[in-house]
């Protein structure tokens, strides 16, 4: 089984399916740690962002090392754990340069295609992003489009961070500005063919889990349900 969970940043998508996965005995993966991996690579290596070639090709060279754990995050890059240092504020600010540039989209598909067919002996896997329903997964038998307003998202953002770690500015440039830059290469805040959009703006974390494991029960019925 694949499940495909996409959205907007902040609409809860880590989050939930890192708790479908742990409920249903999944895998997970997280493809916007493998953007972010890459941008904490070329940032270290004081790569021009804006230089696509030099940039795709640091994507094409990094050994990412990306766990499918859900209850164990860990991300490594050149065999050093980047886990935390990819969730920081700069990364944020900067990864959608790395995930607007199509070469470096390119080969990040390919490989986050080769960790899905590595997880179906082991169940299927839950994954999380922006293009998971319209690129990477196209055959996924539950879509998941995860939506939350926009005040909603910059609340539990913040939630999030340490008293003072941003402005005001700086969150809605890592939530309204991101969307905007991530909207121009993939499509994900409309519901594709076949997928079910959740608007969790009024739902608990726990809400939207269940919501999905139901979801996900019924799409494996499906096929049986048709055979018999
Ligand atoms: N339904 C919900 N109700 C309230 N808070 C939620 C809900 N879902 C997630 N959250 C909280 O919102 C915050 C953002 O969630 P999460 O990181 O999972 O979002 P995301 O869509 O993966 O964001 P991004 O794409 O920016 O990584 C987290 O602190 C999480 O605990
Ligand atoms: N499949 C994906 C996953 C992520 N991105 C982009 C969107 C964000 O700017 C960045 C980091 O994602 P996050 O960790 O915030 O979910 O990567 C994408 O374009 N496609």
């Amino acid at each position: 089984m694949i499940i495909a969970v996409d959205g907007p940043s902040g609409s809860g998508k880590s989050s939930t399916a890192r708790g479908v996965a742990t409920r249903l005995g999944l895998r997970y993966l997280d493809t916007g740690a493998m953007y972010r991996a890459v941008t904490w690579s070329a940032l270290e290596h004081n790569l021009d962002l804006d230089d696509t070639e030099v940039v795709a090709e640091r994507a094409r060279a990094v050994e990412l090392g990306i766990s499918t754990d859900a209850q164990h995050a860990h991300f490594t890059a050149d065999g050093i754990d980047v886990t935390e240092a990819i969730r920081d504020p700069r990364i944020s600010a900067s990864v959608s340069k790395i995930a607007t540039n199509l070469d470096v989209r390119k080969e990040l598909i390919s490989r986050q295609r080769a960790i899905i067919d590595d997880a179906q002996p082991t169940g299927g896997i839950v994954v999380e992003g922006r293009d998971i329903a319209t690129v990477v997964a196209t055959d996924a038998e539950l879509k998941v489009l995860l939506t939350a307003d926009t005040d909603a998202r910059l609340a539990r953002r913040k939630a999030e961070l340490a008293e003072g770690a941003v402005t005001a500015e700086q969150l809605r440039d890592q939530i309204v500005r991101r969307d905007a830059d991530d909207a121009t290469v993939s499509q994900f805040q409309v519901a594709s063919d076949g997928a079910v959009t959740i608007d969790s703006t009024h739902l608990s974390l726990e809400e939207v889990i269940d919501v999905i494991c139901r979801l996900a029960k019924e799409a494996e019925a499906a096929p049986r349900d048709r055979e018999s």
